[in-house]
C-alpha cells in the first residue's frame, strides 16, 4: 500500500471497512461518478472531495470482498491489511468503522496518535461519545488532550447507505467543526440519504432508531410476507410486495402524510384494514416497537470503546 498523500483530492481512510464502511464508500463512489458526468455540480459541493479510499481490514478475505464490491468504481481504492497507521498517515479524513470494542486497540496502536494529528476523524461507533474516542487516542489521559489532535465528529448512518437510502444523524460538535470539515461531513453522508443534526445526548436514541431501525423494519416486513405466504402467495412475490408496501408507505410519510391519517384513510368503515389493525393493536405492536427502540437505546449507551460485556443481560 502506498503511504503518500494525494495532492489534489482527499484521501479517505476507513479504519475497519466492513458492512458500514462498504455501504458508505459505495454511496460516495457512486456520487463521485455522477458528479464527474454532471456539467454543473450542486452548490453544496465542497471544494475538495475524496478521490482515493483506503479500506483497512484484518483479514485477506475481507479485503477480497471489498475489492469485489467496490473495485469497479472509478475512485482509486486501496486495501490495507493490518497496516492501520500507514493508512492513517496517508489520509486527510478518517472514518472509524470498526466495532466499538475494537476501537481502543486500533486507536492506541503505536504511531496512531501522531498519524491522526490535525485530521478529521468521523466516528460511526455505537455507544461512544466523542470524548470516548478522544480518550482512546490519548491512552486515557483526556485531561491533557492537545488541540492539534484530530477533529472528532460522531455520526450515525445505517446500512441502507448501500442503496443510498440511509438516515444519518450527525452529532452537533462543540466547539463547532471547522467549516471546511463540516461541509465535507454533510456532503459525504448527504450522498447516502437524508441527514439531520442532533445534540450529542440524543445519539444513543439515534443509534437505535436509525442504526438498528432497518432490522426492526425487516422484522415487520417478514411478518407481512409470512401472512401473505400463509394465505397462498408465493414467497418470492410476497417478499417483493412487502418491501414495496413499506417503501411506498415510507414515501407517503416522508412527503408529509401523518401516519395516523394515512392509517385512517386506508381503513374503510366495515372493511378489511380495520379488521387487521385491531389484531395488531391487540398484539400491542405499536407499544412493543416503541419499547424496542427504547431498549436498543439503553443497550447502545453501553457499547462504548471499553467493551462492556453482557449489555443485553436481563435487567
Ligand atoms: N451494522 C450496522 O448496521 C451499523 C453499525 N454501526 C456501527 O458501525 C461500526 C461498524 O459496524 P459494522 O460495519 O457492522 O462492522 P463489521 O464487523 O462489518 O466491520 C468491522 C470491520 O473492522 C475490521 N477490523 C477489525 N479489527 C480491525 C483492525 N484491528 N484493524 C483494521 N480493521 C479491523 C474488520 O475486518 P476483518 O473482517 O478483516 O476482521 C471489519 O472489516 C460499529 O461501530 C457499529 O456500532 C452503525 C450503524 C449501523
Ligand atoms: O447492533 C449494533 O450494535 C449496531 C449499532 C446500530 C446497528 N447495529
Amino acid at each position: 500500500m502506498a503511504a503518500s498523500k494525494s495532492s489534489s483530492g482527499l484521501t479517505l481512510t476507513i479504519l475497519g471497512c466492513g458492512t458500514m464502511g462498504i455501504a458508505i464508500s459505495s454511496g460516495i463512489m457512486r456520487a463521485l461518478e455522477e458528479l464527474k458526468n454532471s456539467s454543473s455540480p450542486p452548490a453544496d459541493t465542497p471544494p475538495r472531495l475524496p478521490n482515493r479510499i483506503i479500506a483497512c481490514v484484518r483479514r485477506e478475505e475481507s479485503g477480497k470482498k471489498i475489492q469485489s464490491v467496490l473495485g469497479s468504481y472509478d475512485t482509486a481504492l486501496e486495501i490495507s491489511i493490518n497496516e492501520n497507521v500507514r493508512a492513517v498517515e496517508a489520509a486527510d479524513v478518517i472514518l472509524l468503522g470498526c466495532k466499538p470494542y475494537m476501537a481502543q486497540s486500533i486507536l492506541s496502536e503505536s504511531g496512531m496518535r501522531n498519524a491522526l494529528r490535525g485530521k478529521l476523524l468521523i466516528s460511526i461507533l455505537a455507544g461512544t461519545p466523542v470524548e470516548g474516542v478522544e480518550t482512546a487516542i490519548c491512552g486515557g489521559s483526556y485531561g491533557t488532550y492537545p488541540t492539534d489532535l484530530p477533529h472528532v465528529v460522531r455520526v450515525m448512518p445505517n446500512t441502507a447507505g448501500f442503496v443510498r437510502e440511509s438516515m444519518t444523524v450527525i452529532a452537533a460538535s462543540n466547539p463547532p467543526l471547522p467549516e471546511e470539515w463540516n461541509k465535507l461531513v454533510e456532503w459525504m453522508f448527504g450522498r447516502i440519504g437524508p441527514v439531520v443534526t442532533l445534540l450529542p445526548h440524543l445519539m444513543d436514541a439515534a443509534t437505535s432508531l436509525c442504526g438498528s431501525g432497518p432490522a426492526f423494519a425487516a422484522l415487520f416486513m417478514e411478518g407481512l410476507a409470512d401472512g401473505g405466504v400463509a394465505m397462498g402467495i408465493p414467497r418470492a412475490e410476497a417478499q417483493i410486495m412487502a418491501a414495496q408496501v413499506l417503501k411506498g408507505t415510507a414515501g407517503l410519510v416522508a412527503a408529509g402524510e401523518h401516519p395516523a391519517v394515512l392509517r385512517e384513510k386506508v381503513s374503510t368503515p366495515g372493511g378489511c384494514t380495520i379488521g387487521g389493525l385491531l389484531v395488531l393493536e391487540e398484539g400491542a405492536v405499536r407499544g412493543t416497537v416503541a419499547k424496542a427502540v427504547r431498549e436498543a437505546t439503553v443497550v447502545a449507551s453501553k457499547l462504548g470503546v471499553e467493551g462492556t460485556k453482557n449489555v443485553n443481560a436481563p435487567r
